[in-house]
């Protein structure tokens, strides 16, 4: 069953189309994983899908509805969690998670059960009693994650949850979304991190100038890119005997080198290692060795033309 389908999203802000024919699917059970680059749309697409911006033209469905008129219903099965943190910071962690289950109506022992549920589920139970302006921001997200879990959504939508946070709350989220999803939960998780997507996609969608530009599991991403295979060599001596005959072997474009560190790039599937590892312990021996695949970087680089905002140092 499609628990997302929207066709031709169109959002205007004065003359500058935001969403420019946006069309997304997810199935129930995925992990879809939204990338793009600062100002792509994303934003404005989680919003559309929760309802939450109007669209100037086109068709959402959830759950196989249109997002149209009472939403009530949908509604109550969508967790979002927004990129800005929306947890109140002198309410405690229960009492914060009391406030939003009472918002889906929740009371009493089932309000009770689900509270310690979410905080489990994001490891904060220790926290249970304290109010988050004495947490670390990491704590605060898985917080802000908890709330949203509340009222056990099948549809989770996630806006860069993991922005600025520490790598043990980021492994704490990513476990918790593999948890989830394991218990049936739709996600779409918007990211700048390709390794996130790496650890929990089911299915990557990139979106650039308002739609989506391609889509499909990483894998098949990578394998739609032309592209060179990379081998990093530290040897012992560079001489200029080894690099001729580096640059000799069959498929090898370029070989960079900076003192004893060599670069050979080959077309793909040249299949160089074993070669260069032979000529460059003949001439002397080698020191390290590694070589590099295509990664969704790549995927992004080649068809938006940009790079990824910069990995954001954690702050505590
Ligand atoms: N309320 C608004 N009024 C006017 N312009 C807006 C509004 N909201 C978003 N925009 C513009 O729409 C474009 C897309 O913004 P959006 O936040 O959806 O992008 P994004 O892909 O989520 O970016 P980021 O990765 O930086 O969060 C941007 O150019 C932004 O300035």
């Amino acid at each position: 069953m499609l628990i997302v389908e929207s066709k031709g999203l169109i959002k205007r802000y004065g003359n500058e189309r935001v969403l420019d024919h946006a069309e997304l699917t997810i199935k129930e059970g995925e992990i879809v994983g939204l990338l793009g680059p600062n100002g792509a749309g994303k934003t404005t697409l989680i919003h559309a899908l929760c309802g939450l911006v109007t669209i100037d033209a086109g068709t959402i469905h959830l759950f196989g509805k249109e997002l149209t008129g009472n939403l009530t219903n949908i509604k109550e099965r969508i967790g979002l969690v927004t990129q800005e943190l929306t947890i109140f910071e002198e309410l405690t962690a229960k009492e914060n998670l009391t406030f939003f289950g009472g918002l889906y109506g929740l009371r009493g022992e089932t309000l009770q059960q689900r509270i310690e549920d979410a905080l489990d589920f994001v490891g904060l139970q220790s926290q249970a009693k304290k109010q988050p302006k004495t947490f670390s921001g990491g704590m605060k997200r898985r917080l802000n994650i908890a709330c949203s879990l509340i009222h056990q959504p099948k549809l989770l939508i996630m806006d860069e949850p993991t922005v600025g946070i520490d790598p043990q709350s980021r492994n704490h989220i990513l476990e918790a979304v593999r948890k989830l999803q394991k218990q049936g939960t739709t996600i779409l998780y918007s990211t700048h991190y390709m390794e996130e997507l790496q650890a929990i996609a089911s299915r990557v969608v990139i979106m650039d100038q308002g739609h989506i530009i391609t889509e499909g599991t990483i894998k098949d991403l990578i394998a739609t890119i032309q592209h060179e295979e990379k081998i990093n060599l530290e040897v012992a001596a560079a001489s200029g005997d080894l690099l001729s005959k580096l640059q000799q072997l069959e498929g090898v474009k370029q070989v960079i080198s900076e003192g004893n560190n060599l670069q050979i790039i080959s077309r793909l599937g040249a299949g160089n290692l074993d070669r260069t590892l032979t000529l460059a312990k003949e001439a002397g021996g080698v020191l390290s060795i590694s070589a590099e695949k295509p990664t969704l970087e790549d995927v992004f680089l080649t068809l938006t033309g940009k790079h990824l905002r910069d990995g954001e140092e954690y702050h505590e």
